[in-house]
């Protein structure tokens, strides 16, 4: 099936690069007026429409009023979960932090709860509604984490569902171990129970039934130490799973060294940093990943973007869409936070929205770009005047439609 679509105003994210670094950046190269030709889900090729030489094609698309750009790859979200947490939401609006309410045993173990209690059908439901949801806001790839589980049989069953979504979506998903995301209150001072339990229990079954591509550890103070997540990385290794870290979110305590020094794939959060930590950051290949919707919902310090990228880093930007500090998967918003808040351009922000997104989950070469043998995943805007208007004209739907693996949905 070949399908060709004409007159496109701007074609935008053309690169091979897999990750682009530091200063690359900056160059988002795009071409006017041009051509795309998918052919079975994959681009087959694109230029200027002055170059498109006559053939037969079975399908053609005008957009002679979008821009076109690769789907969005969000490498972030714990999207399985169960119900919702407004009413801590209304708890913060009156006064308590997001600690205070992690302490009265709300936050993670709320929704722990929640999802211990829900059955894997309902579960799966309420998961398929978000991705439904992301897709439609131009999301092709994503990552989602097991973690609100914090028993074997609903880790399972998170994971489960996540097979679940993969098997039956148009959306490349890559499955995360999440068990280390909190010490269940059954544990109390038996933190290393927890930790055996992690190890010796969970992940020879979710390895054995192949449910996971990375595992994930919550390192941060009142959560687990800089040394359990390097035992939890070292045993996810034995089993062939890379690490993904949650660090530096509210407190610095050498979790990037670790994660360097450990050949994690990515650092996620970061709205702590030091300048050590940076400089660890340089000495390795390890990812750093920026979540504003995070700092925005929870009012806490955004991720220093611009040092990141000024010390010669690569940069990706991810939702973080989960029930306690980022009820949103929108990554129109984050591109647009990502400019308005943390100072990327334009061009910063939309290629660490989509190809180095696509690096933090070692997609690069299938996703993230326009390339020729890459998946059909885009984003048609409306009639908008340029793609530095996406960010600008934040918080408005410029999406008229979005192609995935070659069809809009
Ligand atoms: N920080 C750890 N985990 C999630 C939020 C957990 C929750 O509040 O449910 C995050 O990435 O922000
Ligand atoms: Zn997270």
């Amino acid at each position: 099936m070949k399908h060709l679509i004409t007159n496109i105003k701007e074609l935008i994210g053309i690169n091979s690069n897999p990750i682009l670094i530091g200063s690359e950046m900056k160059e988002l190269h795009t071409i006017k007026n041009a051509y795309l030709l998918i052919e079975d889900g994959l681009i087959a090729d694109f230029g200027e429409m002055t170059a498109l030489s006559e053939t037969d094609y079975d399908k053609v698309t005008d957009a002679s009023t979008s821009h076109v750009l690769p789907a969005w790859c969000d490498s972030h979200t714990h999207i399985v979960y169960a119900g919702n947490r407004e009413q801590e939401f209304v708890d913060r609006i009156n006064g308590l932090t997001y600690e205070e309410i992690a302490n009265r045993g709300g936050g993670i173990l709320n929704s722990a709860k929640k999802l211990q209690e829900t059955d894997e059908e309902e579960l799966y439901r309420q998961s398929a509604v978000r991705l439904e949801e992301v897709m439609q806001m131009g999301t092709g790839a994503i990552e989602i984490k097991s973690g609100y589980g914090l028993t074997t049989e609903a880790e399972l069953k998170m994971l489960r569902v996540i097979k679940r979504l993969k098997e039956n979506y148009p959306v490349t998903i890559k499955a995360t171990f999440l068990g280390a995301h909190a010490i269940p209150a059954e544990y109390g001072k038996k933190r290393d129970k927890y930790i055996d339990l992690l190890i010796e229990e969970m992940l020879p079954q979710i390895a054995d039934q192949k449910l996971a591509d990375y595992i994930d550890v919550f390192c941060e103070t009142g959560y687990f130490t800089v040394d359990e997540t390097i035992k939890l990385m070292q045993a996810g290794k034995e089993y062939g799973l890379k690490s993904k870290l949650h660090v530096n979110q509210f407190t610095a305590i050498g979790g990037i060294r670790a994660a360097v020094e450990h050949g994690a794939l990515s650092v996620d959060h970061l709205e702590v940093l030091l300048p050590e930590d940076i400089e660890m950051l340089t000495k390795g290949a390890t990812i750093p990943v920026a979540l504003p919707s995070c700092s925005y919902f929870l009012s806490i310090p955004y991720t220093p973007a611009r040092e990141l990228i000024d010390a010669q880093l690569p940069l990706a930007l991810a939702t973080d869409y989960n029930p306690g500090s980022t009820p949103s998967g929108n990554m129109n918003f984050v591109v647009a936070t990502a400019c308005i808040k943390m100072k990327l351009t334009p061009e910063e922000a939309i290629n660490a929205a989509t190809i180095n997104g696509a690096a933090a989950m070692e997609l690069s070469q299938t996703h993230g770009s326009i390339a020729k043998g890459k998946v059909a995943n885009f984003i048609f805007t409306k009639d908008i005047p340029s793609y530095g208007y996406l960010p600008y004209s934040f918080g408005s739907n410029h999406i008229a439609q979005v192609m995935l693996q070659g069809e809009f949905i």
